[in-house]
């Protein structure tokens, strides 16, 4: 997997979020706190806004964090950031955005549909990724939206990796609370009023560390593998 990750043992690790009201943004601040308490360097990333000013303004939906860079497909812009760096340039990717529907958003979609070239370099495979995410309501497609939006993923050949039960948090049962083996996640309320718990916080913040665990855990053992082409496969024979 060619990638300009971080020197050392030290793992470089993507956060990349679309977030519409807020929710998902607050999500990935949690999640960042997890991965650089696991030593890892972390950079949040936005995904670009595909609705005009006008449908974002019916839609009630506030200006984005300008602060956090923004993926430019196919341009460069003020605080913008290449799809190839993005995705490529990193030792693994923790996704976060809004269900649409059960699924991701077409934002989101349309940043997967722009990886033709990468995938056909195969410039993803063996790249760890995990999903966090927000939705409305209990029952509003929290699962879903993760698990329909892996086809993207291994079509690339990157490794999925979910929480699980690897933290008590996700199988708590005493409060009302998003998240699962699946990923992090809030509710947001019908109104959008509800924001993230603290315990949807720390189910974050731990699939930050459990995550970066494990993307540090490919680096080291990566490195120590011998170069590609040292045992050719005639050398079997
Ligand atoms: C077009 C559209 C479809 C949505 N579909 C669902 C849905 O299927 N289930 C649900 O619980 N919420 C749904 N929502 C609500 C969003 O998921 C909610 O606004 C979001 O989780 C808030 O996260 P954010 O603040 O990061 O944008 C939908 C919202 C929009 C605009």
């Amino acid at each position: 997997m060619a990638s300009k990750a971080a020197s050392g043992n030290k793992a470089r690790i993507h956060i990349i979020y679309y977030s519409m009201y807020g929710h998902v943004a607050k999500l990935a601040k949690s999640v960042l706190k997890g991965v650089e308490a696991s030593g890892a360097e972390a950079r949040l990333i936005q995904v670009p806004e595909t609705l005009s000013k006008e449908v974002l303004a019916k839609m009630h939906a506030p200006e984005k964090d300008s602060n956090v860079p923004t993926i430019a497909v196919g341009g460069g812009g003020e605080n913008t950031i290449s799809l190839e760096d993005a995705l490529v340039n990193c030792d693994g990717i923790l996704f976060g955005y809004p269900t649409r529907f059960g699924g991701m958003p077409a934002q989101v979609k349309a940043i997967w549909d722009a990886t033709g070239g990468l995938w056909m370099k195969g410039a993803l495979v063996g790249k760890p990724i995990s999903v966090f995410v927000s939705t409305s309501t209990q029952g509003g497609g929290q699962e879903t939206t993760i698990l329909t939006g892996l086809t993207n993923f291994i079509h690339h050949g990157m490794l999925i990796v979910p929480i699980g039960y690897s933290s008590p948090l996700s199988a708590n049962m005493d409060a009302i609370h998003g998240g699962s083996a699946y990923g992090a996640g809030t509710f947001a309320g019908s109104d959008g009023s509800r924001q993230p718990t603290e315990l949807e916080l720390n189910i974050a913040e731990h699939q930050g560390s459990h995550f970066t665990q494990i993307a540090t855990a490919l680096k080291i053992g990566r490195a120590a593998l011998p170069p590609k082409d040292a045992n050719p496969p005639d050398a079997k024979q």
